[in-house]
């Protein structure tokens, strides 16, 4: 993947106006906690459903990783410490950021229990096609509903989780063949419990970088969002949402905030809305 040098054209960064009043952060809560979805990936750019396959981020998708770091500093946010998921799109998304941020050096914990929802079967299918073949209401279902899975993932499929050397000490019965929603947040909900919830009581500033469904998991839990809300839940690619929690670590609205949450996302509300309706609308058929 080569780096772009070519600067990013005026409106496609976010920088420079943002909802969130950041000055006035400190009197909303007591810890920060940000979010961060990786930039696009080779095959968001495909739009290709991915889940475990690892891809990597596309050029545009290293600089909106750039820009995540670039949204944190024009914030006035520093890290203690960093989460993100054992997929490379994810790893360097947050490498990137952190770059920006000159806060390379914070501590970085990986773990597969943040990776992208398991899309077994529908891994590397168009989702375009996808909604051609099975129609906007099964692909809507897949993609979006809290607890209809995806078709598994069969024995012979080449992008099977049991062929990748990264999950080698991962034991076979907890490697997932599909997973809802509702089974991804059955991972996600206790690797936040019994490691990041320590380190913000701790009082660090913790930055997850993950992915739209792993992130779409912890937003569910952090802000109770009902089951039949969490359809129209998008996260967008490369843009910081920053929560800030109370001592219970339940989360405070943020002026600014995004529709279902108590977060707000970093930049043009306008640029964010479009992204967000970027992701909402890749499965339409075309
Ligand atoms: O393909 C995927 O793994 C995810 C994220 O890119 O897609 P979707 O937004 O359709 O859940």
């Amino acid at each position: 993947m080569a780096l772009g040098k070519a600067p990013p054209a005026p409106g496609e960064t976010g920088l420079g106006v943002t909802a969130l009043d950041v000055s006035t952060l400190e009197t909303y809560g007591t810890h920060t906690l940000v979010l961060l979805r990786h930039g696009e990936s080779e095959w968001n750019l495909e739009n290709r459903f991915t889940g475990w396959v690892d891809v990597d981020v596309s050029e545009k998708g290293a600089q909106e990783a750039i820009n995540a770091g670039r949204l944190m500093h024009e914030a006035n946010i520093s890290l203690d410490i960093a989460f993100t998921s054992y997929q490379k799109r994810a790893i360097k998304t947050l490498n990137l950021a952190l770059e920006e941020l000159d806060a390379l050096w914070i501590p970085v914990t990986k773990s597969w229990k943040l990776n992208e929802r398991m899309y077994g079967d529908l891994q590397g299918l168009n989702k375009a096609e996808t909604t051609q073949k099975f129609g906007d209401e099964q692909v809507t279902k897949w993609r979006r509903s809290y607890a209809v899975p995806p078709p598994p993932i069969k024995d012979d499929n080449p992008y099977h989780p049991k062929l990748d050397p990264k999950y080698k000490n991962i034991p076979k019965k907890q490697l997932p063949l599909s997973e809802s929603l509702a089974t991804t947040i059955d991972r996600v909900l206790p690797f936040f419990r019994q490691t990041i919830a320590p380190q913000l009581r701790k009082g660090k500033k913790v930055l997850i970088a993950a992915h739209g469904n792993s992130l779409r998991a912890l937003v569910k839990i952090l802000d109770n969002v009902p089951e039949d809300k969490i359809v129209g839940l998008n996260i967008p690619t490369g843009v910081p949402l920053v929560y800030r929690l109370n001592r219970n670590l339940k989360p405070v609205e943020l002026p600014g905030h995004a529709e279902l949450i108590s977060g707000a996302y970093l930049g043009d509300p306008e640029w964010v809305q479009a992204k967000i309706s970027g992701v909402k609308n890749q499965a339409k058929a075309r």
